[in-house]
């Protein structure tokens, strides 16, 4: 049997601590050797709860350790295109969390960089971690859609609901870019086409968003073959965390993510009569907690097998691509074209995937 896979986590706040955390406890055949975050002392404390885990601020020092064999990025988006490169430099397989990077130009130069590496090292490196393509509801999603018992999917619609969101720096544009994102990836996974064109809404704000963020925001994404996925996005709705998605087909529809399919209850309510309903997940720790299990896991077998797994560099290129055009949109109001790029014309091989739930990449 091959060794433990040696992964270092860059960036452990929220994401990167439970990666890590998944790394260290649950994931068969990998080992956590190492974190690397600029704040050091966070850095240092994780580390020291886990024992031979070495700490760094220094992300590039993790990266290129002759100590680390893989990597998982869960630094913030805008500093995804530097380290991703690093790693590919590398030859560094690398689970980079969603966004690949914050613009289109950017993710497509990861891209490029992504087939360059690919036929140096003889394998795809890059997966991306749009993590509902593993959760066990959206696999089978997808797998009714695709079976054909319910003839042409039609139409997605889409409700992503935070509590609330952690910081003052998570303006408008970060609700597209960073929450939205999740929608378009779905809606590329689900249809196995590309969104061509989106129309960002703004609705009156909730009062309890930060001042002018634009908070609801309704998503209209068209896709290559006319099917039309309606998405509502609230990072402030107080309640918990809503991930839902109805598809309707020639045929039927079918609804994931309601409380039903997940815990249930009747309870006693505060004024003593009986309630019924499920409790709201927290926050995606929970509501996703299974997904992200399996997305590490496969992502540590397909690195010991020397394959690729789940989304690639092009399914996350592909995902900014319409969040750029989002962003876009949110400013005029209008419906935008996404422009990307043709794959054809891209030097290299293709990265595809050969994993049952990836995105047929077009050729
Ligand atoms: N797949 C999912 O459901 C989710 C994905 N994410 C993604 O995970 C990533 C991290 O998000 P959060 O954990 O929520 O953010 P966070 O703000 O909680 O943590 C980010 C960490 O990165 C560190 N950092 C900052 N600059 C860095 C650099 N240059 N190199 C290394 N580390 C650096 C920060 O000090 C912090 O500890 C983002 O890409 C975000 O979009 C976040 C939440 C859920
Ligand atoms: O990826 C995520 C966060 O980065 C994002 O900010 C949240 O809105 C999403 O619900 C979560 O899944």
């Amino acid at each position: 049997m091959s060794p433990a896979l040696r992964v270092g986590v860059v960036g452990v706040g929220i994401m990167g601590a439970d990666h890590a955390e998944r790394l260290a406890r649950r994931t068969a055949r990998a080992e956590l050797v190492a974190v690397a975050d600029p704040d050091e002392v966070r850095a240092k404390e994780l580390a020291s709860r886990h024992d031979g885990v070495w700490s760094t601020g220094d992300a590039l020092e993790l990266i290129t350790s002759d100590e680390v064999d893989a990597v998982v990025l869960a630094s913030p988006g805008f500093v995804h295109e530097e380290q991703v490169l690093a790693c590919l430099a590398a030859g560094k397989p690398v689970l980079c969390e969603k966004p690949l990077t914050m613009d289109s130009e950017s993710s497509l130069r990861v891209v490029r960089a992504e087939r360059e590496a690919t036929e140096r090292f003889g394998r795809s490196l890059v997966q991306v971690g749009f993590m509902r393509r593993f959760d066990p509801e959206y696999a089978r999603l997808r797998a009714v859609l695709t079976d054909g018992s319910l003839g042409r999917t039609l139409l997605l619609h889409n409700v992503h609901r935070n509590a609330s969101v952690p910081n003052a720096d998570f303006r408008s544009e970060m609700i597209v870019r960073d929450s939205l994102v999740h929608e378009v990836d779905v809606a590329r996974f689900l249809f196995g086409e590309e969104v061509v064109a989106i129309q960002v809404l703004s609705p009156a704000p909730t009062s309890l968003a930060a001042e002018g963020v634009i908070d609801p925001q309704v998503a209209i994404f068209t896709m290559a073959g006319g099917g039309i996925v309606t998405n509502e996005v609230f990072v402030n709705s107080q309640v918990g965390y809503e991930v839902r998605c109805e598809a309707v087909a020639e045929r039927g529809s079918v609804v994931i993510g309601r409380p039903s399919s997940g815990a249930y209850s009747t309870s006693l309510g505060t004024s003593g009569a009986g309630q019924w309903g499920g409790s709201v997940p927290a926050d995606y720790r929970e509501r996703f907690a299974t997904a992200y299990d399996l997305e590490v896991q496969a992502w540590v077998d397909s690195v010991h097998a020397g394959t690729s797994v789940g989304p690639t560099a092009w399914d996350g290129y592909a995902a900014t691509a319409v969040s750029t055009a989002g962003m876009a949109s949110l400013a005029s109001g209008e419906r935008v074209t996404v422009d990307l790029v043709d794959p054809s014309t891209l030097a290299g091989p293709t990265t595809q995937t050969h994993h049952a739930s990836s995105t047929k990449e077009p050729s």
